[in-house]
């Protein structure tokens, strides 16, 4: 489908030569360019074919089919999936991770042989020649280093675009009675959001847990070949101090994940039903309960989140001076042995035990951590995968433009039935009107014959395509013509025509870019009407058989109710098969057959004249029983809800333009507006934004005082020395 945002920049790795690969010099102009002002969507690069997310997703879901299929319905081990899909490209980049911590440990060595030509005056080309080769062995490993960052970050990125995919494609096929029960938007969010990000974190850390016995081993081995047995001093301590401390920690940060993880899905879902109902809220004048509520809500989790961050604080404060420690009881067990020190061992042996600090007490711990995170949040997204779809469609075809169906039964939940025995054959070309009081079940044959609620009993028939128009208008954030034609080629004429009998024209004049006005997330920046006419036009503007309204008179004022009537559902839809879903009265006398449905039933069945000559009074039946529903339940929000949704987006659009949509080839874009007016410091706001000067001169301190001690500590050894 169009996209709101076209990146037309071809990615620039495709063309570049070695030496930019090499260096990322093709990122310099991108680079440039966000020096000179803030990078806007159209700044960035095409996405590279293999990462595009819908190659990624088949292939995901294929495999993950085919694992389902094979374990005979058991549940679904996404890891599993992805090692097969991703484990050699990510192998690859352990293999190199792996080259370069052995070209790493070849660094002391050079290091040291450079000290030892110092001290004993060696020849001096023989010196600028092991310069030379530290020189270029760090650039080279730092090179190294850096693509096999990028590498894994990569593979991350597809990990993460073939996941997201997946939930994508679930959440289309989601069983309805599942929403709200067994899961929420706000948990959905979060998965994508949150869980998600845990595997990227992961990827970055996992190969340690196979580097760091080989590094270990050869460390060790290194650092043996210079003072002995001593070894077994330094060694020992850092694994005393970093093993029980690691294991301990990493399990309470694993609990403390989980429940973050459980208090940002409650926070999110409270926030999103806060977010849809603040109509609602304010009209009850709420907001200070509900925003006791959300301070109550987000306090608990950050209280998690900062007991997580004090436990990632006291471990790498513990963890920062572990080489130095390890090096002081090597020299002290060394000396003590009656062997006396030299500059080139004490220094080599720094940075051997430097990178055995950083591989055993940082990456291992992250490791741990964040595969024990990892598996939370996969497991998370296999329950969510593992949800209940909807059942295989049993409607059957028929002649083009036509539906039937024979004595259907549905239901939304187990417990009570909605639709009872429906029975209604339609030809094609008709008109059919179906109406009843709030909660009758209107809706719901709408429902039935999209597939969307399964029938218990009956058959069901149904001809040709289908365009639907849904009772709550549905945008998504693009221009209000992306909205109408809905990744349908543009044909103008078509295009013009949906528009004017939708009656949008006149809005589409009123929009700062016309019909390329970008429309805000859900319509945010329309009004109700405007949003229930753009839903309708894009049902209009697919080419079906069939068309399946619901209600979207409703939501519009008397006078553009008729015109859209007239205009659109009557004589531009004429010819094909309609159902109206309305409570507009006056429209019944021009539809070919009119239903009247109550509490799941088909009450009545004919032509407006037809039901009259029954002495049926509309009206009265549908007041009526309106009242009577509210009688039954007074609990019920339904009436509320349907009733304040109407009330509020009532349009008082007008129709009386005849002329033409402006054609404005710029759209507004919120998001890029906001990137515009992005502040000028990133940094300088963030440190502001602590709002405690004392607490960042503090950290300030704080930070300059131990990276003085780190130096002092090397000084006092080449003193010793
Ligand atoms: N997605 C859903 N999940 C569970 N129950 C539902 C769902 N949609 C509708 N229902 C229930 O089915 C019954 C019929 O609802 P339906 O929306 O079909 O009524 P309607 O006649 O279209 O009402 P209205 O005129 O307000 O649109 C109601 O009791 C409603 O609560």
């Amino acid at each position: 489908m169009e996209s709101a945002y076209e990146l037309h920049l071809d990615n620039p790795v495709k063309d570049a030569n070695w030496f930019s690969k090499i260096s990322f010099s093709y990122l310099i102009p991108l680079l440039r360019k966000a020096k000179a002002k803030n990078l806007e969507v159209g700044d960035l690069y095409n996405t590279p074919k293999d990462c595009e997310s819908c190659e990624l997703g088949y292939q995901l879901e294929k495999r993950s089919q085919a694992k389902i299929s094979e374990a005979k319905g058991k549940e679904l081990r996404l890891a599993i999936c992805l090692c097969e899909l991703f484990g050699l490209e990510y192998f690859g980049w352990g293999i190199m991770l792996f080259v370069y911590t052995m070209l790493n440990n070849v660094l002391p060595l050079v290091l040291a042989s450079l000290i030892r030509q110092f001290s004993q005056r060696a020849d001096t080309s023989e010196m600028y020649l092991t310069s030379a080769a530290l020189v270029l062995l760090a650039l080279a490993n730092n090179t190294l280093h850096h693509h096999c960052i990028c590498g894994m970050l990569r593979t991350g990125i597809k990990i993460r675009a073939s996941i997201s995919t997946l939930v994508y494609r679930k959440i289309i096929r989601l069983n309805q009675n599942v929403l709200g029960r067994s899961t929420s938007s706000g948990q959905i969010i979060n998965l994508l959001s949150n869980d998600l990000c845990r595997i990227d974190t992961m990827l970055l850390h996992m190969h340690t847990f196979w580097i760091l016995p080989i590094q270990v081993v050869i460390i060790c081995y290194l650092i043996w070949r210079q003072v002995g047995i001593s070894t077994l001093a330094g060694v020992l301590s850092m694994t005393i101090f970093s093993v029980p401390v690691q294991g301990y920690l990493s399990k309470l940060t694993g609990r403390l994940r989980l429940k973050i993880a459980e208090k940002t899905d409650k926070r999110v879902k409270m926030m999103t039903e806060i977010v849809s109902g603040i109509q609602v809220i304010k009209m009850y004048t709420w907001e200070k309960p509900f925003e006791n509520l959300i301070h109550f809500i987000r306090k608990s989790e950050v209280n998690e989140l900062t007991k997580s961050s004090y436990l990632n604080g006291f471990y790498n404060s513990c963890m920062v001076f572990l080489d130095r420690l390890s090096l002081f009881t090597t020299i002290v067990c060394y000396v003590l042995l009656g062997n006396s020190l030299t500059p080139d061992k004490v220094f080599s042996m720094g940075q051997l035990f430097n990178f055995l600090q950083l591989q055993a007490a940082v990456h291992y711990p992250m490791a741990v951590t964040s595969t024990s995170q990892c598996w939370v949040s996969l497991k998370r997204l296999e329950q969510f995968l593992a949800l209940e779809e909807k059942e295989e469609s049993r409607i059957q075809k028929c002649n083009k433009g036509e539906l039937s169906l024979s004595s259907v039964s549905a239901s939304w939940t187990k417990v009570v039935p909605t639709l009872k025995h429906i029975t209604l054959h339609l030809k094609p070309g008709s008109l059919c009107a179906i109406v009843g009081p709030v909660g009758a079940g209107k809706s719901s044959i709408i429902q039935v014959l999209l597939g969307e609620l399964p029938f218990s009993s009956g058959t069901t028939k149904v001809g040709g395509d289908i365009s639907y128009a849904s009772q709550q208008p549905w945008l998504f954030s693009a221009t209000a013509r992306q909205n109408i034609i809905f990744g349908l080629p543009y044909d103008r004429k078509r295009y013009n025509k949906v528009v004017k009998v939708c009656a949008l024209k006149k809005d589409f004049m009123q929009f700062p870019y016309g019909d390329h006005t970008v429309v805000g997330d859900r319509g945010a920046s329309l009004s109700g009407g405007q949003r229930a006419r753009i839903n309708l036009a894009r049902a209009v503007y697919r080419q079906a058989s069939i068309y399946l309204l619901d209600d979207p008179l409703s939501a519009v004022d008397a006078h553009v109710g008729k015109h859209l009537f007239s205009e659109c559902i009557y004589k531009y839809l004429r010819g094909k098969l309609r159902i109206l879903v309305t409570h507009q009265l006056q429209f019944l006398m021009k539809a070919d057959v009119v239903i009247v449905v109550n509490r799941g039933e088909i009450e009545a069945v004919g032509t407006y004249n037809e039901l009259s000559s029954q002495n049926l009074d509309f009206s009265k039946l549908l007041k009526l029983q309106e009242e009577d529903n509210e009688n039954v339940d007074d609990d019920d929000d339904i009436g509320i809800r349907r009733n304040s949704v109407r009330s509020s987006t009532r349009s008082t659009s007008s129709i009386d333009s005849t002329s033409d949509i402006c054609d404005v080839k710029q759209f507004d874009d919120n998001e890029t507006d906001t990137v515009k007016h992005q502040v000028k410091s990133p940094l300088k706001e963030y440190i502001m934004a602590s709002s405690d000067n004392f607490l960042i001169f503090s950290l300030f301190v704080v930070l300059i005082l131990s990276q003085g001690m780190c130096s002092g500590n090397d000084y006092w050894v080449a003193y010793w020395c």
